[in-house]
């Protein structure tokens, strides 16, 4: 059996029951932790999960996905994504390779960025489309999410915006000398994905928002003692 188990949004506690018993009864547990993070450290979790995991980088989950799929029909093996796995992030390629193999696949959900966002006041029911803002580079800027949040915004719905995590990435010039050396993790904050929307706007002047447009950051929803909701303009 493939169990692919969400963890929640803050530490090793957030998992439920059943996705705890799950991965105690695992003769491997992975852990993807490149599309989001939890709060605490992998050794946190292997403490508590009584397991030890395997970390999941993109590159195994994306091209080495028989790897962890090994076996999977005579044993149980988890795949932890933090959040719900389904929520944003959805590891189709994994899912249908495990379908095609055959192997039976066990969901076990938790909650998720996509509707813990609700603790900032706003109804759930008006988020328009989600957006992802990724790190902008000397050379390359992209600017979809923009219409995206205008187009939420003619039809008065919010915008969730998810921003960018960057962890174990190649820069460009090793990627193309196919250099396995790795750049440190960068986690866009709240200022940077702001500076970023409003270099968009500066440049396309189209009104889908200004710098006087409210707009809420939230850092590490769901920890207990540091989570942080913050309303402001952005001027
Ligand atoms: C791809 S999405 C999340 C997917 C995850 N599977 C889920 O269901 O929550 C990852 C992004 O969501 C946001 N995010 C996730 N957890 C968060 C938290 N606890 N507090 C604030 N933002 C969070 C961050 O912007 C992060 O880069």
């Amino acid at each position: 059996m493939l169990y692919i188990i969400g963890l929640g949004l803050s530490d090793e506690k957030d998992v439920t029951i059943k996705g705890f018993e799950a991965i105690k009864s695992c003769e491997r547990v992975y852990l993807e932790a490149y599309t989001s993070i939890l709060m605490v450290s992998k050794e946190k979790l292997e403490e508590f999960y009584g397991k030890e995991l395997i970390l999941a980088d993109r590159e195994m989950v994306e091209s080495q996905s028989d790897e962890i799929l090994l076996n999977a029909d005579k044993k149980n093996v988890a795949f932890l994504v933090v959040g719900d796995p389904f929520g944003a992030t959805t590891h189709a390629d994994l899912i249908i390779r495990a379908k095609e193999l055959s192997i039976p696949i066990q969901t076990i959900h938790n909650a998720s960025i996509m509707n813990a966002v609700g603790a900032c006041g706003l109804q759930l029911y008006n988020f328009g489309q989600t957006i992802s803002i990724p790190f902008f580079t000397d050379n390359w800027r992209p600017d979809s999410f923009y219409d995206r949040i205008k187009e939420n915004r003619n039809l008065g719905l919010h915008t969730l915006c998810l921003l960018d995590i960057k962890v174990k990435e190649q820069s460009i010039e090793n990627l193309a000398r196919g250099k396995k050396i790795y750049e440190p993790p960068r986690y866009m904050n709240v200022n940077q994905a702001i500076e970023q929307l409003l270099e968009i706007e500066e440049q396309r002047k189209e009104n889908a928002y200004t710098s006087e447009t409210l707009a809420i950051g939230i850092a590490r929803l769901g920890s207990l003692t540091e989570q942080l909701i913050k309303a402001e303009c952005t001027s």
